[in-house]
Parts: structure tokens; sequence; C-alpha cells
């Protein structure tokens, strides 16, 4: 494999700053989500209660709202989390699990947007949904294939004046000017649960990183798909990818360099 400096940069600054990371985010991926961000050498915290997540987002490097299990009372305590983050300079990353299928999260999310969030990352369906130009997708599942996505996202991006990470077979990031295409990982990534998710979580984690955020989301993309890429070929099936995902994470470094 070739070595991909940039990349390797910028997971040696993501390793050096360690971001201290609250995740807000669903019931299916939380463990799965903090381990993917250890392998890293991030610093995973799941702070959820109103009171405690309006104090700890000030505190914490970035922040992370991901819908997939919204319920009313959740919403009360990310809204709180974010308005506190977002006055305290502390970048918060949204992942809008299954938007435009469901009316209660769409409205959430479409508020959540005016509060600037630094990135959002989602599928193609749910970027498609987000801006405005299709329904939804299957569930928490895309529909839609990402280059269909692009424009959606480029738009939503000048729109919102952030990062939008649209994700798939192939992944593009985008301001709505610069669009850098990630290429790689394998299908297998979604014959498991919460890869996407996980992904937000390490997009938000990036966003705390010095430099270029569309360069550091880019690359926390690229991390993603190439040790899906490493897991895949070592997996016998979902069951074992689980853990050989996580493996190949923290050796990544290996990899870039051999
Ligand atoms: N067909 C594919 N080939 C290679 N990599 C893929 C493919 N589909 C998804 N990925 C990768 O899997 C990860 C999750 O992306 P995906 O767009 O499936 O998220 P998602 O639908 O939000 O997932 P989830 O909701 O289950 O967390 C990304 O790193 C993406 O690049
Ligand atoms: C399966 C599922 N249901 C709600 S959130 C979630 C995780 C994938 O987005
Ligand atoms: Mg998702």
């Amino acid at each position: 494999m070739q070595p991909d400096l940039p990349d390797l940069h910028a997971l040696c600054a993501f390793r050096a700053r360690s971001p201290l990371t609250h995740c807000m985010t669903n019931d299916v991926v939380q463990t799965f989500t903090a381990n993917v961000l250890l392998a890293l050498g991030a610093s995973p915290a799941m702070v959820i209660e109103a009171e405690e997540a309006e104090q700890f987002a000030a505190a914490a490097d970035a922040l992370l709202i991901n819908v997939g299990t919204l319920t009313a009372s959740r919403a009360q305590a990310m809204r709180r989390a974010v308005e506190r983050a977002a006055a305290a300079g502390k970048p918060w990353t949204l992942d809008p699990v299954a938007v435009g299928a469901l009316a209660f999260r769409s409205r959430f999310c479409q508020q959540l947007l005016s509060l600037k969030p630094a990135a959002v990352r989602g599928n193609a369906s749910e970027i498609l949904a987000l801006a405005g130009t299709r329904a939804g997708g299957r569930g928490v599942d895309s529909a839609d294939s990402v280059a269909s996505a692009l424009p959606a996202a480029q738009a939503l991006a000048r729109q919102v004046g952030c990062i939008v990470a649209v994700t798939g077979e192939v992944d593009y990031v985008t301001d709505g000017e610069r669009t850098v295409e990630v290429t790689g990982g394998d299908r297998l990534m979604t014959r498991v649960v919460g890869t996407g998710c996980a992904l937000s979580a390490v997009v938000a984690a990036s966003c705390a990183l010095p430099g270029d955020t569309l360069n550091n989301v880019a690359a926390a993309c690229g991390w993603m798909k190439r040790a899906g890429a490493t897991a895949a070929r070592r997996a016998q099936g979902p069951g074992s990818f689980v853990p050989a995902f996580l493996d190949a994470l923290y050796a990544l470094h290996e990899e870039e360099s051999s």
C-alpha cells in the first residue's frame, strides 16, 4: 500500500490531541462508537442528561449529535448541549439518521442546522432529505446512490456554511466549493450496524484538530475506509469483521508507513 502522507499527518495530530469527544448518540451504537474512537486514540464520553450534557458540551473538545433513537427528552438535552457548544466555540457534528423518513427528527435536525454545525455526516438518502431534495431513505439505510447526492451535499454545505460528508461506496466531503473524494472500504461495512454512526463520531472528533476542517474530515473518512478494507480482507463475515475493524483502526499508522 502506498504511504499517504496527509492522512498520516492528520492521524498523528489526532492521536496527539486525543480529542475529548462528547457523544450524544443512539442506543444501538454506543459501545461500538466509543471503541472506534478509542482505537483511533480519541477520548469518548457519552453524557446525555440535559443538565450534564449542557455542562459537558462546554468542556469537551467536540460534540456529536446522532438522532438515531431520538426522543422528546433527548432532543431537549441535545438542543441545550448544541447551544452551549456553539456559545463556547466548540465544534459540533450532526448525524441525521433516517431524516426525511420521520417527521419529528426531520423538524429537529432542520432546527439544529441554524446553530451552525462544523460538519454533517450522513448517507446519500439522509443528505438528500436534509437538503430538501428527496423524502428520505429506507429507515436508517440509504436508498440512493452517493453520486446522486453530491449536488445536494454541496448545496447543503453552502447553505449551512459547514462541511458535509456524504458516504457510501465512495465518500464525498465538501464545503460547497471544494470536494474531496475518498475511495476504498468494503461492502461488509454495511453488514454490521454503526459504521456510519461511528464515522460521524470520528468526524466530530476530527473537527477539533487545527488546520483545514475539510481536509481533517476527509482524513477521518479515509481512516475508516482503509480500516474497513483491511478488516474485510481478514474477516470471514460480519461477526469477525467488527474486531478486525477495531484492530485495523488501532494499527493504521503501521499500514500507512509500510
Ligand atoms: N458499498 C460500499 N463499499 C465500500 N465502503 C462502503 C460501502 N457502503 C458504505 N461504506 C462505508 O461504510 C461506512 C458507513 O457509511 P454508510 O454510508 O453506510 O453510513 P450509514 O448508512 O449512516 O451507516 P449506519 O447508519 O449503519 O451507521 C463509511 O465509511 C462508508 O465509506
Ligand atoms: C438500526 C438503527 N436504528 C436506529 S439507529 C440505528 C443505527 C444505525 O443507524
Ligand atoms: Mg447512518
